[in-house]
């Protein structure tokens, strides 16, 4: 779990202007509003509402919350409250997009081998089947690996399996607590809980002392529970295998991205989340690089109550000029022109809703974290799950790179661990990595301006490697390799 609403707390010399800060916040369902208002007036609605948060950031909570301003607003302020309906789909609002199927006729090769891959069928990179402010729901694997960076495999472990691993993460889950981050002199809580889990003792101290998370230590850290870890084995293979399948098949030239690790996806930290209600939620973010590296892969366990993953490409601003050429009155004031593009650009391409039922694995492939966002939206109604009832336990398998360990990363200025970024939005700065401070959205912490580009080899090694000078590190262990 990483970052979330956010607000841009200062402008520094940042080269982009997505690299703000990203925090949850709380998400909860109320009547939706009219559907009439254009998106730029919501967004001014909000903007007078909310006067202290950055447009861009209450766009990403608008579009999360589907152009509702009561939804958004009810978001911003951690309150309401949402339906809990024994109701099998919840039917999509009318303003929503519903595709069952968008390529029965495309066959993607899964985990298992079962069906050929058309590769002309999975276009990398294509035009997305999707409208500006609309959200179009995917069901069927086949659209959601052709049309998004993920996968998804059904029913992923035997269900006795999966039930074992909710019974055992839902009595963890009383150890969770949620995620604290600096708004201005507020400090805001996560709108649902979080543990990460690792394999011993010594990695427990690395995490509560070596490695930071959105610019401060992590208390809530656990070791990792038997089923975890025998589920990750089995996550660690068909993850191996999907990332094959995904170079061979969708990847220009069946090559792997440039950046992206050539070597053996192998997890050794697992962020566990729970949502408990239909309210709670985590907003559009994408995951902090800082240890995952460029192009990371994660591998993301859904069980319990079935709720909506929404993931929206970024769109960069003159590419979005391009498909959608600013109306004449948008030059003059600047204010209103910034309001508008970056309104255009969050909802440019509309958001794809991919569901996220009990024993699903989703992978998030190596071009998700740089060119998308993702969010788990509140909930309209859930269906309460028999053993979970109204919560909804999500882990999230990571591999944090040896390269990235914290004592080869920069330090900024005020003498925290700068983190990673890369550049989404501006188009000349697209793709490239920064080091930045980030411990101006710490409680209790003052940030500084540091910022430094980031260099990697083509494997997505620092360039420069310090790993060398320093005496070997114990990096973290893969959980397979602990048991
Ligand atoms: O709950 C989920 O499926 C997503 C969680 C997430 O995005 C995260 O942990 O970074
Ligand atoms: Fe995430």
């Amino acid at each position: 779990m990483d970052a979330f609403v956010s607000r841009k707390k200062r402008r520094l010399s940042q080269p982009d202007q997505d690299t703000a800060h990203h925090t949850e916040i709380a998400g909860v369902s109320g009547a939706e509003a009219s559907g009439d208002e254009s998106t730029d007036i919501k967004l001014a609605i909000l903007v007078s509402l909310h006067p202290d948060i950055a447009q861009d950031d209450l766009l990403d909570i608008l579009v999360s919350c589907d152009g509702s301003i009561e939804t958004a607003s009810s978001v911003l302020s951690q309150g309401s409250s949402a339906e809990i309906v024994t109701k099998k789909r919840p039917a999509p609002s009318s303003s929503l997009g519903v595709q069952t199927s968008l390529s029965s006729h495309v066959l993607t090769k899964f985990g298992d081998g079962s069906l050929a891959p058309l590769k002309e069928s999975v276009n990398f990179k294509r035009p997305l089947p999707t409208k500006k402010g609309k959200t179009l729901h995917l069901y069927s694997p086949e659209d959601i690996a052709a049309h998004t960076p993920c996968t998804i495999l059904l029913n992923f472990l035997p269900s006795k399996e999966a039930n074992e691993l909710l019974r055992e993460l839902l009595e963890e889950s009383q150890h969770f607590s949620r995620y604290e981050f600096q708004l201005f002199n507020r400090t805001v809580q996560s709108p649902h809980t979080a543990c990460v889990y690792v394999s011993t003792p010594e990695e427990y101290r690395q995490q509560t002392s070596e490695y930071t998370y959105g610019g401060t230590y992590r208390s809530n850290v656990r070791q990792a529970t038997p089923e975890l870890r025998s589920v990750s084995r089995k996550v660690q293979r068909v993850v191996n295998e999907e990332i094959q399948n995904r170079i061979r098949n969708v990847y220009p030239d069946g090559k792997k991205l440039k950046y992206q690790s050539p070597k053996e996806w192998r997890p050794n930290a697992a962020f566990v989340n729970c949502y408990d209600g239909p309210a709670e939620s985590v907003g559009y973010h994408a995951d902090e690089l800082t240890y995952l590296g460029p192009h990371p892969v994660i591998g993301s366990l859904s069980l319990g109550v079935e709720r909506e993953f929404r993931v929206r490409r970024i769109v960069p601003r003159e590419e979005e000029e391009e498909q959608d050429p600013p109306k004449s009155n948008g030059g003059s004031d600047s204010v209103v022109k910034n309001q508008k593009n970056s309104n255009s650009r969050a909802d440019a391409q509309g958001q794809i809703s991919i569901h996220l039922p009990h024993n699903s694995l989703l992978i998030m492939h190596a071009e998700m974290q740089e060119e998308w966002k993702h969010a788990i939206v509140p909930a309209q109604t859930i269906t309460p799950h028999p053993i979970a009832g109204n919560r909804r336990i999500n882990i999230t398998y990571r591999w944090y790179r040896d390269t990235l360990h914290p004592r080869y990363t920069p330090r900024c200025r005020c003498g925290t661990h700068a983190i990673l970024r890369c550049v989404q939005q501006k188009q000349e700065n697209r793709g490239k990595y920064m080091w930045m401070c980030y411990a101006g959205f710490a409680p209790g912490k003052e940030g500084c301006s540091f910022f430094q580009w980031a260099e990697f080899d083509d494997d997505g090694n620092p360039v420069g490697d310090r790993t060398h000078d320093v005496d070997s590190a114990p990096a973290l262990s893969n959980f397979s390799a602990s048991q």
